[in-house]
């Protein structure tokens, strides 16, 4: 095969070189897959591009020896220029677009405008009246104004019900007075709160004549436009440094029966009239639209931290040669151990599995979105389900990809060098945010466990949950079809989800017979409740996957494509396998088919791993690793990044003077003694 990777570079590592030599695709036209359409995938590159030609867009310095002040400047001062040229320099003309200029010029750790960006003008988008848009929204566009997104509390974020911030109407003066009356009460944790923004959408407990309406979303106006000074009954800050994600201040929000008019409460699709009347939204959680446009679109950067980790992992192993496979040889790429490979290639899988997953629940979402506009609710319990069970499916995977990535670099994996560290800081944030990730697998249960009940009564399901009322093999046909055919393997992860459902259901109806209460029954059921929620998502992943494969017709694409697809299958039926051995639907001896299958892909993908990676195309600037440099060539450069180190500024610092020596010295006499 020729080489189709169009991208060999004088000067690179000889032995990245050889690994871009061998691929079996090109990878631009891989890129397309990954981003959706050949114009996307070109788009990202120009926009590099631009950047790269721009001088004070780049970082000052490697940004883990920035101190936390100079990471909130950094991302201030860069986003102003980018806000300022955003047209003229790169014109960028969507949402990706956007995301891939902040990834390149600033990173994942955060900008002023990221909550801004994220939800504060979804959120106004989908739930504010035109003449509301027309106060705020376009001003926000433009930037007049930066908002965020102030829900959860000290005390509370999961469950909205019992938010503690209240907004009372006040009928007399068409006011709602807002008010922080605990200190469990304050928001705490919205993104930008703390010190950039000057506006939120702050969502409150919602009280008419001493009735609970629970949360609702009102505008509230937190700093002065020209000062930026707190407003008066407002009390906000910064809470402190975090795990990751440090050049964003998540902040706290302290509220003293604030007064704001009536018509701050966003009321496109619900409403309190003067006299206090409230009116109904079409679906009571209409209110919650930011919270799904962000789940929604999590897959997608998931995947994209998790194939960043990756990709530095690959390049990395790729260069890094240590022991020996033929002790009459040279010492191997440490990319040649089949634990390697076995450790890094299937979550290059799943990062694929979860950009292709992401990019349908992405177009359903915008369906939703569409419809809610005009009022139709039918699909949001469908979306609210499969994006709480993506949410948490996916960022739990992407958080043992990345971990895995940074194991398999070594002593070099755990420098900040590698990046590895900032990005799994990031991602697993994830875990938590939009939704701590068992509160929602809990929340796709509930629906899961009405679709079972629908079937026990006789009736057909369809759409995401149709194959609990599809015919079923009692065993699996895994090894007994053609090569390659998936649909034995997505009919055997079919059965495992459906089994686990009406596991779950039967348990429950057994417990709810027994007459215990609904809600002790669902705790008493959680975990395996939460264990149906799982396997149904993994099975839609996998669905996606290869209906993507489906769809493809470059026949290079088509074809590494279905080489990882292969892996991801069987990889992830081992992992899931015991749920099918506990009732004969697999046996042993497939069990082995599944595992040798397993070790054919590590050696089919292994020639392709350095392209798989190299086609999400990020590039240097963007992924901000030394480990995972383009040309491979890390050692010099791991000695150069060290270098910044403000340590390395004099030979003998003062705590010589100050501790060590006396310590020393002090030994030193002791012995004498
Ligand atoms: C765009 C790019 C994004 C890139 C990444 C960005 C990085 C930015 C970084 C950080 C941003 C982080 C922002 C935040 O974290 S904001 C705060 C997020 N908070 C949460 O997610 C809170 C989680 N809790 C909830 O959502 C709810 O409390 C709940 C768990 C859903 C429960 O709600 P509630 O008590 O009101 O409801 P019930 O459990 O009683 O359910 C009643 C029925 O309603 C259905 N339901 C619930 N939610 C929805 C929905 N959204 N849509 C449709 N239906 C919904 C639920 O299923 C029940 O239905 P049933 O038929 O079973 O009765
Ligand atoms: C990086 C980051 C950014 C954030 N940005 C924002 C933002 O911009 N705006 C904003 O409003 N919020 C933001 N948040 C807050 C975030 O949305 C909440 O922290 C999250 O929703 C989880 O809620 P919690 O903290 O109350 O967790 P808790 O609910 O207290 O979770 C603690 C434990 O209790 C368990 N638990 C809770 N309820 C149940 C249940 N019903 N059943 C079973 N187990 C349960 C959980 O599974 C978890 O194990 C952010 C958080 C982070 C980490």
């Amino acid at each position: 095969m020729g080489n189709l990777n169009k991208e060999i570079r004088d000067g690179d590592h000889p032995d990245i070189t050889e690994e871009r030599l061998k691929s079996t695709f090109d990878t631009h036209k891989m890129a397309a897959q990954i981003y959706n359409s050949q114009r996307a995938a070109d788009r990202r590159n120009e926009i590099t591009s631009a950047v790269l030609k721009i001088p004070e867009l780049q970082d000052i310095k490697p940004l883990p020896f920035l101190s936390r002040e100079e990471k909130v400047e950094e991302a201030a001062r860069k986003i102003g220029i980018l806000s300022e040229h955003l047209y003229d320099l790169v014109n960028v003309n969507d949402g990706a677009e956007l995301y891939h200029l902040n990834n390149v010029v600033i990173g994942g750790e955060g900008n002023p405008l990221a909550l801004h960006g994220v939800m504060f003008i979804p959120v106004l988008q989908a739930q504010a009246t035109d003449e509301q848009k027309k106060k705020w929204l376009y001003r926000a566009m433009k930037r007049e104004i930066i908002g965020t997104y102030a829900q959860t509390e000290m005390g509370h974020g999961s469950n909205l019900r019992k938010l503690e911030t209240t907004a009372t109407y006040d009928k007399a003066t068409e006011e709602f007075v807002l008010n922080s009356p605990t200190t469990t009460s304050m928001k705490w944790w919205p993104g930008n709160l703390g010190k950039s923004t000057n506006y939120a959408v702050v969502v409150a407990t919602l009280i008419i004549n001493e009735k609970d309406y629970g949360p609702h979303s009102f505008m509230v106006q937190l700093r002065d436009e020209n000062t930026h000074k707190p407003l008066p009954n407002i009390e906000v800050g910064d809470i402190g440094p975090k795990m990751a994600y440090n050049a964003t201040d998540n902040g706290f929000l302290k509220l003293n029966h604030l007064r704001i008019p009536r018509t701050n409460m966003l009321m496109k699709h619900v409403k309190v009239e003067k006299d206090g009347t409230y009116i109904k939204p079409p679906h009571a959680k209409m209110s919650y639209s930011a919270m799904v446009h962000v789940r929604a679109h999590m897959n997608n950067t998931m995947a994209y931290f998790l194939a960043s980790s990756l990709t530095i992992a690959v390049r990395y192993s790729s260069i890094r040669r240590q022991g020996h496979i033929n002790p009459k040889e040279p010492e191997v790429k440490v990319l040649e151990y089949q634990t390697q490979q076995h450790r890094l290639f299937p979550h290059i899988a799943r990062a694929y599995a979860f950009s292709f997953a992401g990019a349908e629940t992405v177009r359903l979402y915008e369906k939703v979105k569409k419809d809610m506009e005009s009022g139709e609710t039918e699909l949001m319990a469908d979306l609210h389900a499969l994006t709480s069970g993506l949410k948490s499916v996916v960022t739990y995977l992407t958080m043992q990809g990345i971990e895995q990535a940074r194991q398999s670099c070594g002593g070099h994996g755990y420098s900040m060098a590698s990046y590895i560290s900032e990005i799994y800081g990031i991602a697993i944030g994830g875990c938590t945010y939009e939704g701590e990730n068992m509160v929602m697998l809990l929340q796709l249960a509930r629906y899961l466990m009405k679709a079972a009940k629908a079937v026990k009564e006789g009736k057909k399901v369809e759409g995401l949950v149709g194959y609990l009322s599809a015919p079923d093999n009692r065993h699996s046909l895994i090894d007994r079809t053609p090569e390659k055919s998936y649909d034995t393997y997505l009919k055997t992860f079919e059965h495992i989800a459906r089994q686990q459902i009406f596991r779950a259901f039967d348990k429950l109806e057994k417990m709810l017979t027994s007459g215990l209460p609904h809600s002790e029954a669902w705790n008493k059921c959680s975990v395996e409740l939460t264990r149906a929620s799982r396997l149904h998502t993994r099975l839609f992943i996998a669905q996606a996957f290869a209906r993507r494969v489906h769809d493809v017709v470059d026949f290079h694409i088509k074809e590494a494509l279905d080489d990882l697809l292969h892996l991801h299958l069987n990889y992830e039926l081992l992992d899931v396998a015991s749920y099918a051995l506990e009732d004969g639907h697999l046996c042993g001896e497939q069990m082995n088919f599944i595992r040798s299958e397993l070790y054919r892909s590590l050696g089919k993908i292994r020639p392709n791993a350095v392209s798989y990676v190299d086609a999400w195309e990020l590039s240097d600037m963007e992924l901000r690793s030394v480990l995972g440099r383009r040309d491979g060539h890390v050692y010099e450069n791991l000695y150069k990044w060290a270098q910044n180190s403000s340590l390395n500024r004099t030979d003998v610092l003062p705590v010589f003077e100050k501790y060590l020596k006396p310590l020393m010295m002090s030994a030193r006499k002791n012995s004498k003694l």
